[in-house]
């Protein structure tokens, strides 16, 4: 069955992955050498190719569970659409594309780094945590932070304190991000028999986690400024962002109700901690380029 072009971009997950190139966009403006246009431009392009055929193989493993939960139905492969030996080739075809390319036109580094987040969100998270763990996502998370480290590395050739502060910053955010959203479509996870944390361990438990991972959060987003490693645009950014960010996990926290009616906060903190991310690495990359 031939696939429609708009089911292939489906596969990638393009609303989620938006962000997860711009972190890599960022990690490459805020190295300290530039590269020229066109490499710098290609190494974004294989980001986001690389993401994308990672989302696609995510599919490909996940397409039994995809079909029993309401946000994932709709999807190519639960809805039918198309057969998963187009998902597995477009996505592994488009993961050896993308690893490829980095390795010829951008350099090594780059290229074994894009490799590496793309087996891990695969291999660790997809295939061996996600249906065995609750702590799927804190371990599995990783993946998703990988991008400011192959931009920097992209541009620099190297790997620095800071960029490896800015992988821990969506590593320790990936948490409370993840749970507020499982908190309100918790039916969903139980249907497909996902050991989420609130499946596994309720709601109280998962409200308490939230808040208890936020604190490592806000350490690390914070560090760069008195480490020296940014100066006071991002300093005063970042405490802005995690002084809202902690009264959102506050509220969620002494949130009472376990209807999904009743999950304003969780709501709210899922949606910022969007913004959140985006605004933090948009000031690391004007806090580098504006002298103040
Ligand atoms: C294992 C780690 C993560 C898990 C399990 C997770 C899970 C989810 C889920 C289930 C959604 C719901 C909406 C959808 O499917 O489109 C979502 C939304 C989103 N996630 Fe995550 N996420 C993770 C890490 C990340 C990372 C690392 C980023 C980016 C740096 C990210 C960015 C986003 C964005 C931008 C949305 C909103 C998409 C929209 O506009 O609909 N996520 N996440
Ligand atoms: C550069 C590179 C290769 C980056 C990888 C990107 C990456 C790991 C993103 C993680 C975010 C993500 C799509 C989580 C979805 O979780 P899920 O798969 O459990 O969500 P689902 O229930 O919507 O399928």
């Amino acid at each position: 069955m031939p696939a429609d072009w708009r089911d292939l971009l489906a596969l990638t997950k393009p609303n989620v992955m938006r962000l997860v190139v711009f972190t890599g966009l960022c990690g490459l403006l805020a190295a300290p050498v530039m590269p020229p246009f066109v490499i710098g431009f290609t190494a974004i392009l294989c980001i986001a190719l690389g993401a994308g055929a990672a989302g696609a193989l995510n599919q490909w493993y996940e397409a039994d569970l995809d079909i029993h939960m309401r946000r994932t139905a709709g999807r190519p492969l639960p809805a039918g659409r198309m057969d998963k030996q187009s998902a597995l080739h477009f996505g592994v075809g488009l993961s050896a594309f993308s690893v490829i390319l980095m390795g010829l036109a951008v350099n090594l580094i780059s290229a074994v780094l894009l490799a590496a987040s793309i087996l891990f969100y695969v291999l660790v998270y997809t295939v061996w945590l996600k249906r065995r763990t609750a702590q799927n996502i804190v371990i599995g998370g990783a993946a998703g932070a990988f991008p400011p480290l192959i931009g920097w590395a992209a541009a620099s050739g190297e790997v620095s304190a800071y960029p490896v502060l800015l992988f821990a910053i969506i590593f320790l955010w990936t948490p409370p991000h993840f749970w507020a959203l499982s908190l309100f479509v918790k039916s969903d996870y139980a249907a497909a028999k996902v050991p989420m944390l609130p499946v596994v361990a309720g709601i109280p438990t998962t409200r308490r986690h939230i808040l208890l991972y936020t604190f490592p959060m806000i350490a690390a987003a914070l560090a760069p400024w008195p480490m020296g490693l940014a100066g006071p645009i991002y300093g005063i950014t970042a405490v802005i962002l995690n002084a809202i960010f902690l009264s959102l996990a506050v509220a969620v926290t002494l949130n009472a109700s376990t209807e999904p009616a009743g999950m304003k906060p969780e709501r709210r903190l899922f949606a910022f901690s969007i913004l959140y991310l985006f605004v933090l690495f948009a000031a690391v990359v004007a806090d580098r380029w504006v002298n103040l």
